[in-house]
């Protein structure tokens, strides 16, 4: 049974027919590690890491290994084994020869925040070897962005700074840029001196959740930009002209071995927990001889020390369920998702009418400028709240570190959705728990879901009925006060929806 499932299942590309098997791998001690420049080790102590993880082997060997960077590669890992620093280590130590700044590593995620949560790896790591990480999610204003990735030239005094006339002197101010597709593509179309004209790596992240939406064709913009100025670079290879643009090893490169390629020719880096097998979506990758590196037999891996649990519940009582479970779990931090950005508001707000509730809980939204999300983030991660009630907000990719829960408020309605929320604990090889709390109706459809995963085991968590007694009558008294606060904001939300239609 087990067998045949796995044959069903089995990959639909040639190449993915015969992947790296990562479980192979074995965490290796940092001075073990053939080539690591003495500097980006010391970095790596610096964070506390004394050897890497499997993954970041395994990589390490594709890229500053044997494998030399020589195919593109595309890593399927469970979340929490470490595929940032997979990718970050090897881009910094082969950028730290780099002999003139410019763009080179172009890394894209589908979120401000799990951008932000990237670019500290690579600042905690980059500067050490002389290079500089910069940002473009949109976090603050176009100009103050610019300003940040591009270097302006030094203007004599009284000579004006005007970027139409100063053009060819725009140079990049960073190595590495950490960027979500919308606010990239504005710095592609209309920044001036923003340029992947040297771009060497490019790096796409939650590779399955960027190619699911469009966002603005930011993907083949990529690719036909830097592709035309592969071709020009064919056509022109011996007649760059060199005057104004120091040389750069992608733009003055010959090809080695790969026909009607450049050397080095831009590399290609995507990874995710739940990579997609959909030939059509990864040929949109242009990937140039891929190879997977995957971990065990089955596609869906969930972290080794991760335990799932099911929560069976009355349907009218859920909620009481809820409060009744974060009770038992003690001050544990803790991550409940919810189904809608809707129902983490309404859940929050009855939460908070629960005086003797021992935690505190925070909403996490999409709703939610950036601002509030940011602060409610710091707060979780330095344990000023025990618990974050999220929709798909935090699903994928954040890592804080301590999260000991995860509970699924709302069944999540894919086996992706699931492993992504349930990889928000059992971390870096941490102990973690997965609850998933049930209406009767929902345990089969939930079973079925969960055989996709390689640990399917998910036995039934009880939760005390005393405990689920004991909170029923301030349940009902917290429902009345929900009823009332969504009527007050509804009437708020009309009011200055009216007023600002007034002002028009
Ligand atoms: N070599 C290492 N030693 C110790 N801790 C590490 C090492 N590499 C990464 N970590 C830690 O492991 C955690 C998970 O890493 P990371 O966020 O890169 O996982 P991921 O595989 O990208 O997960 P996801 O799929 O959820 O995005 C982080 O807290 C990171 O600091």
């Amino acid at each position: 049974m087990e067998e045949s499932r796995k044959r069903r299942r089995a990959p639909v590309l040639p190449w993915m027919r015969s992947p790296v098997d990562v479980s192979q791998f074995e965490e290796c001690p940092l001075h073990l590690l053939p080539c690591l420049d003495t500097r980006l080790k010391a970095a790596l102590e610096n964070m506390g890491f004394s050897s890497l993880f499997p993954v970041q082997v395994a990589v390490w060997q594709e890229t500053i290994g044997p494998g030399a960077f020589e195919r593109d590669l595309c890593i399927n890992s469970p979340t929490g084994s470490g595929k940032t620093l997979a990718y970050a280590l090897p881009i910094v130590q082969m950028l730290s020869k780099r002999a003139v700044k410019r763009l080179r590593a172009l890394v894209v995620l589908p979120t401000r925040d799990l951008a932000l949560q990237v670019k500290e790896v690579f600042g905690a790591i980059a500067p050490d070897v002389g290079l500089s990480v910069g940002l473009a999610i949109g976090q603050s204003s176009i100009a103050q962005e610019i300003l940040e990735l591009i270097k302006r030239p030094n203007t004599e005094a009284g000579i004006c700074y005007d970027p139409e006339y100063h053009f060819n002197e725009l140079q990049s101010a960073v190595d590495i840029l950490v960027a979500t597709p919308g606010r990239l593509m504005d710095h592609i179309t209309s920044t001036k001196g923003f340029t992947l004209e040297h771009l060497r790596y490019l790096v796409v992240d939650e590779t399955d959740r960027l190619l699911r939406e469009a966002y603005q064709s930011w993907l083949p913009t990529v690719l036909k930009v830097t592709h035309s100025y592969d071709e020009d670079l064919m056509n022109h290879v011996d007649s760059i002209p060199t005057f104004g643009f120091p040389k750069t090893m992608r733009r003055c490169g010959v090809e080695r071995g790969f026909k009607g390629k450049p050397y080095p020719r831009l590399v290609k880096m995507v990874l995710s927990a739940t990579l997609t097998q959909d030939p059509s979506k990864i040929a949109q990758l242009d990937l140039h001889h891929p190879l997977l590196l995957t971990t065990g037999k089955m596609r869906y891996q969930l972290p080794e020390k991760l335990e799932s649990y099911k929560v069976i519940c009355d349907s009218k009582l859920k909620p009481v369920y809820l409060i009744a479970l974060l009770q038992n779990l003690g001050g544990e931090k803790c991550i409940v998702f919810t189904s809608s950005v809707e129902s983490t508001h309404r859940l929050c707000t009855l939460l908070s009418f629960f005086d003797d509730l021992k935690v505190k809980v925070k909403e996490f939204s999409g709703l939610q400028r950036q601002s509030v999300r940011s602060k409610t983030l710091k707060a979780f991660r330095e344990g000023e709240i025990q618990v974050v009630v999220s929709s798909d907000a935090m699903t994928r990719g954040m890592d804080v570190e301590g999260v000991r829960n995860v509970i699924n408020y709302d069944m999540p309605a894919y086996v992706k959705t699931y492993i992504h929320r349930a990889g928000r604990t059992a971390r870096a090889g941490q102990t973690g728990r997965c609850f998933t709390l049930l209406r009767k109706h929902e345990v089969k459809r939930f079973g079925k879901l969960l055989q996709k995963v390689d640990n399917d085991s998910c036995p039934v968590y009880s939760v005390p009925s005393s405990c689920v007694e004991s909170f029923q009558a301030t349940y009902i008294t917290a429902l009345e006060k929900l009823k009332e606060a969504v009527e007050s904001e509804t009437s708020r939300k009309l009011d200055s929806r009216i007023k600002s239609s007034r002002g028009k």
